[in-house]
C-alpha cells in the first residue's frame, strides 16, 4: 500500500527557487541578493508569460504607436514587458539600476544600496508577436563598480562580457523555458503552470560541437561580407538545413540542443549588425561559451568586444564550436 501511495507521490522536480539557494550555499559569502533578483527576473516573466498567452483577448497585440532609441515602432507587448520587468526588479530591491532595449537612459530603481544592475531585452522577436512564434526575454546582471549608496552610472553597464555575473533568457514557445547560467554552466527550467514554479528539465546544457541547422535572414544575403556568402554556400552543399524563425533566443536555444550556427552578419545597411550587444549579444554569448559554444563579432570572440554605449550593436555568429570554427575559416568574416 505505502509503495502505490509513493508513486502517487513522485517528485515534481527541483524547483528553480530551491536551485538557486543550493547554489547560494555552495557559496561562502553569497548574501542573497543575487538570488533575490533572479527570483524578480522569474516573477515577471510568469506575469508576461499569461499576458503573452491571452494577447489576442488582452487587446496588447499590434503596434504601440511610439518609437524606441533603435528607431524602432514599439510593439504594445514591448511597452507591457518592459514595465513589468522594470516594476519587478524595482520592488524587489536587489536592482539598483537598469538599461533596456525600450528605454533611452540608464533607469534608476532608487535602491541605491543594491549592489546589481541588468541589462535587458525585455521582448525579443516583436516581429513574431503578433503571428504566434516564439518570443522571448533576454537579461544580463552585472555587480555594480560604482559605491553603494550612490546612483549607478555608465561605467557599471560598460564592465564588458567577462564582467556578468549571471545571464539568461526565457523563451515563450510551445512550452515556457527559463535558460540560466551564474558562470558554472547553463541550466534550463521548464514552467510548469498548475504549479506556477519553473522546473529543473534541462540540467548541465551542452551545446554538441557540430550541427545540421544554419539560421540567417537569407533575405540580406547579398549583402553579407563576402566570406559568410562562401560558408552559406558551404552550408547549403554539405544540404544542411536552413532554420530562421526571426526571434534571436529561439533560434539560439534550438541550435543550443540540437546543433547549430545563427548568423547575424554586418551588412551594407547595418554595418554594426543589428543586435544590441548589452542586451542580446554579451548575455547569449556567455551562455554558449558556458555550454561549450562560441560567440564572436566576425574577427573576435564576442564577449572580448569593447562596450561604448548604452544601445551599442554588434555583429553576432554564435553556436557550435565546429561550426564557427568553420566560418572562419572561411575569410575575413568581420
Ligand atoms: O528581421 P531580421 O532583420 O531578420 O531580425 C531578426 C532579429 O531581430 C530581433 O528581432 C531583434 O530583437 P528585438 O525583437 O528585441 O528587437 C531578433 O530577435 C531577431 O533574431
Ligand atoms: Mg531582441
Ligand atoms: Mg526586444
Amino acid at each position: 500500500m505505502q509503495s502505490s501511495l509513493a508513486n502517487l507521490a513522485l517528485p515534481v522536480g527541483t524547483t528553480l527557487d530551491r536551485f538557486i539557494m543550493r547554489k547560494q550555499l555552495a557559496v561562502p559569502y553569497a548574501t542573497g541578493e543575487l538570488s533575490q533578483l533572479l527570483r524578480d527576473m522569474a516573477l515577471a516573466s510568469k506575469i508576461i508569460n499569461r499576458e503573452i498567452n491571452r494577447a489576442g483577448l488582452m487587446d496588447i497585440t499590434g503596434s504601440a504607436g511610439s518609437g524606441n532609441v533603435q528607431g524602432e515602432t514599439q510593439q504594445k507587448l514591448d511597452v507591457v514587458a518592459n514595465i513589468r520587468f522594470i516594476r519587478a526588479l524595482k520592488n524587489g530591491g536587489q536592482t539598483c539600476a537598469i538599461i533596456s532595449e525600450e528605454d533611452d537612459d540608464i533607469i534608476h530603481t532608487g535602491n541605491l544600496n543594491a549592489r546589481y544592475v541588468v541589462a535587458i531585452d525585455p521582448l525579443d522577436g516583436s516581429s513574431n508577436i503578433d503571428v504566434n512564434v516564439s518570443i522571448g526575454t533576454i537579461f544580463s546582471i552585472y555587480r555594480r563598480i560604482t559605491p553603494v549608496g550612490t546612483p549607478a552610472t555608465l561605467a557599471d553597464f560598460l564592465q564588458g562580457g567577462d564582467q556578468q555575473v549571471a545571464a539568461g533568457y526565457i523563451l515563450y514557445g510551445s512550452s515556457t523555458i527559463l535558460v540560466l547560467t551564474t558562470g558554472d554552466g547553463v541550466n534550463g527550467f521548464t514552467y510548469d503552470l498548475s504549479l506556477g514554479e519553473y522546473i529543473l528539465s534541462h540540467p548541465g546544457l551542452s551545446q554538441p560541437p557540430i550541427g545540421q541547422i544554419f539560421s540567417c535572414n537569407e533575405g540580406n544575403v547579398l549583402d553579407y561580407p563576402v566570406s559568410v556568402q562562401t560558408y552559406l554556400q558551404t552550408c547549403r552543399q554539405q544540404r544542411l538545413t536552413g532554420r530562421y524563425i526571426g526571434s534571436l533566443v529561439a533560434d539560439f536555444h534550438r541550435n543550443l540542443i540540437k546543433g547549430g550556427i545563427y548568423l547575424y552578419p554586418p551588412t551594407v545597411k547595418t554595418p554594426n549588425g543589428k543586435l544590441r550587444l548589452l542586451y542580446e549579444c554579451f548575455p547569449m554569448a556567455f551562455i554558449a561559451e558556458q555550454a561549450g559554444g562560441v560567440a564572436t563579432n566576425g574577427p573576435i570572440r564576442l564577449l572580448d568586444v569593447a562596450p561604448d554605449n548604452l544601445h551599442q550593436r554588434s555583429p553576432l555568429f554564435i553556436g557550435s564550436a565546429e561550426m564557427i570554427r568553420q566560418l572562419n575559416g572561411s575569410g575575413d568574416v568581420g
